[in-house]
């Protein structure tokens, strides 16, 4: 079975399309999504043109602030203060990759906590590690939300990660875990990643590696969750971190790239978006 993150997601924005319909009437406004990009990364300049049409889509008031690459972290602080304290202003994203003059860690913290809708600031991050009330970063929510629909029981089952990012690895670890998996987080130093792999129930793939996941890799029946999106070095065509082709075959369930996970990263921005205007109008 393959999931379609393009279907599933156009579901679920339709749905959100027809709940922010009624906000103009309810709380005078509808949601306003700000997005910081730094730079022309051609992959980042697509995602963010993917969020502004995502918004479109639902009914999201959308912003997108475009920055040379050579801004001073400074400038770009400013601006997120700036918006920070605009009441008009529900949700700020900064699109990653920084530049590496600029650090992450430090502009993912000066957003203000209530609307950061990547869910990457230290206080979310600490919510979601203690199970208290969190906005969850968009892709792991994303894998768990495609799971679900999938009917993929998570509960009991034996949950292989690999990689270990701060953006999709370890809160997807979490939120497995949180789902009674059993998980085992993986990495570039683990001994026979082969020989854990294959023990995998269900395996997540976020590393950012074309194709590294060969199907030797993988136990008949497993579900398979690709997260990567790279270009293929032989063909120049987008492909994730399995190899589909000889996967698909082995898996029960698995998630295509393109048309999986990256649909449904952008759809839960669009959730969470939703999730801290009303947070902020005093509705959650
Ligand atoms: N501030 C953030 N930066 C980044 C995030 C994030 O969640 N917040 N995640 C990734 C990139 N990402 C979202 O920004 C993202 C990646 C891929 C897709 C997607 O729809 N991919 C398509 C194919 C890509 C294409 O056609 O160009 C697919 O898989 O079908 C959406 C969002 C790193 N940065």
């Amino acid at each position: 079975m393959i999931i379609s993150g393009k279907e599933l997601s156009a579901k679920l924005k339709a749905e959100m399309a027809a709940e922010v319909a009624t906000f103009g009437e309810k709380y005078g406004r509808v949601p306003h999504l700000v997005v910081i990009l730094v730079g022309e990364d051609p992959g980042s300049v697509s995602y963010v043109t993917g969020k502004a049409k995502a918004s479109a889509e639902v009914g999201i008031r959308n912003t997108t602030i475009r920055k040379p690459e050579t801004i001073s972290e400074a400038e770009l602080l400013g601006i997120i203060a700036e918006l920070n304290a605009d009441a008009e202003v529900d949700g700020i994203l900064v699109q990653l990759p920084l530049p590496k003059h600029i650090d992450e860690d430090k502009v993912i913290e000066a957003i203000d906590k209530a609307k950061d809708v990547d869910g990457f600031h230290p206080l979310n991050v600490a919510a979601l590690w203690q199970k208290q009330p969190c906005t969850l970063p968009c892709t792991p929510k994303g894998i768990i939300k495609m799971l679900k629909a999938a009917g993929v029981g998570i509960a009991g089952k034996e949950a292989v990660v690999i990689g270990r990012s701060n953006i999709v690895g370890l809160p997807v670890s979490k939120l497995l875990l949180d789902e009674n998996a059993t998980v085992t987080m993986t990495h570039s130093r683990t001994r026979n990643l082969p020989e854990v792999t294959r023990r995998a129930d269900i395996l997540v793939v976020a590393i950012g590696r074309p194709k590294f996941v060969t199907a030797d890799m993988v136990r008949e029946g497993a579900v398979v969750i690709d997260v990567g999106v790279n270009r293929d070095p032989e063909t120049g065509k987008l492909c994730g971190d399995v190899d589909f082709a000889a996967v698909e075959p082995k898996a029960s369930v698995i998630t295509p790239v393109p048309g999986g996970v990256g649909p449904m990263t952008i759809c839960c921005l669009m959730e969470n978006t939703i999730e801290c205007f009303l947070r902020r109008m005093g509705r959650k």
